[in-house]
C-alpha cells in the first residue's frame, strides 16, 4: 500500500489519492484526517454501564471515504461522536488533523469542531429563513471576524453541488436531495479536515440518494476529501473505499472497496 512506514494503528485505510491541502498537511504535521487510538466510551455507570466503544483504534488518511456499518447498537453514532469531539472518551485519543481533541479546552473544541470538521445529517438541518447560498456560507460568518469567505471555493461547491439555478432558494422551496447538497457545500465550505456524514442518503429516495453518493465520492476523488459515513444500506457502503465493521463496541472487519452484494452478506452473517 501507499506511503504506510512502520506500525500503522490497528486499522489503517490506505488508499493512493490526492490529498487536501490543509494547514496542518502543509505543515506536514498530520498524515491522517481522523485517528482514534485505543478508544474506550461506556454510557451509563455501574452494572446498568454499557461498554459502547472498546479499545478501538483506526485511522483515516486523507482524501478516503470509509463507511461504519453494524448492527443495531454496536457503537456507529458513539464512534462518530467520540470522533467529532461531541463526546469524550472515556479512555484513549482521538486526533482530528493531527490536533489531540482531548486536550483542547471547550472554546478551543468548539473552535475546532467549527472550522476543521464539516457534518451532514440524515435530516440536513438547514436554517429555512436562510437562502441555499447562505447556509452554505454560515460556518464561514461564524467563524467571525478572521475568516473571510472564499468566493472561488464557493463558486466550486456549488458547480459540484448543480444548485447554480436554486442558490438563493430557501430550503422550504428545494428538494430533499438539493437540500442535502446544500448542506454537504455547507459541510465543505471551511475545507474540513474530515467530513461526518450520518445516514446522509437516509431521508431520500434511491435515485436522488444515488446522487448524494456520488457527490460524496466525486468530493473525495477529485478535492480530496476525506469522508467518514454511518450507513446501514450495502448500496451506499459500495461508495466508499472502505467499510469499517462493527459488533459489540469493536471493529471486527475492514472491507475494502466492497461491493454492496459482499457487504450485504457480511452483515447478513451478523444478523443483521
Ligand atoms: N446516552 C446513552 N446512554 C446510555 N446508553 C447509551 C447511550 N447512547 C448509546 N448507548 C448505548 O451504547 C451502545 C452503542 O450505541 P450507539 O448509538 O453508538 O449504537 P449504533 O450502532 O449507532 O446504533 P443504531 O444503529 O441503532 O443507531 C448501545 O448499547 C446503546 O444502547
Amino acid at each position: 500500500m501507499h506511503g504506510h512506514v512502520g506500525k500503522g494503528p490497528e486499522h489503517s485505510l490506505e488508499r493512493p489519492s490526492t490529498r487536501i491541502a490543509t494547514g496542518a498537511e502543509s505543515a506536514g504535521e498530520a498524515r491522517w484526517a481522523v485517528r482514534l487510538t485505543e478508544v474506550r466510551k461506556t454510557h451509563g455507570q455501574g452494572q446498568g454501564g454499557v461498554i459502547a466503544l472498546d479499545n478501538v483504534s483506526t485511522a483515516l488518511p486523507y482524501g478516503t471515504f470509509t463507511a461504519i456499518m453494524g448492527p443495531s447498537g454496536s457503537g456507529k453514532s458513539t464512534l462518530l461522536h467520540c470522533a467529532s469531539g461531541l463526546e469524550r472518551p472515556d479512555q484513549g485519543m482521538v486526533e482530528v488533523g493531527g490536533r489531540d481533541i482531548g486536550a483542547l479546552s471547550e472554546t478551543a473544541l468548539t473552535k475546532l469542531r467549527r472550522e476543521r470538521i464539516g457534518f451532514v445529517f440524515q435530516g440536513f438541518n438547514l436554517l429555512p429563513a436562510l437562502t441555499a447560498e447562505q447556509n452554505i456560507t454560515l460556518p464561514v460568518r461564524l467563524a467571525g471576524r478572521r475568516a473571510t469567505l472564499d468566493r472561488d471555493w464557493l463558486e466550486r461547491l456549488i458547480d459540484y453541488t448543480g444548485l447554480g439555478e436554486r442558490r438563493h432558494h430557501r430550503p422550504g422551496e428545494l428538494s430533499g436531495g438539493q437540500q442535502q447538497r446544500v448542506a454537504i457545500a455547507r459541510a465543505l465550505i471551511t475545507r474540513p479536515d474530515v467530513v461526518f456524514a450520518d445516514e446522509p442518503t437516509g431521508a431520500l429516495d434511491t435515485s436522488s440518494g444515488r446522487k448524494i453518493l456520488e457527490l460524496l465520492r466525486r468530493l473525495v476523488e477529485e478535492v480530496g476529501q476525506t469522508v467518514l459515513m454511518v450507513t446501514h444500506d450495502p448500496a451506499a457502503a459500495s461508495y466508499a473505499d472502505a467499510v469499517l465493521l462493527l459488533a459489540d463496541g469493536r471493529i471486527i472487519d475492514v472491507l475494502r472497496r466492497p461491493s454492496a452484494a459482499t457487504v450485504a452478506e457480511r452483515l447478513a452473517g451478523l444478523g443483521v
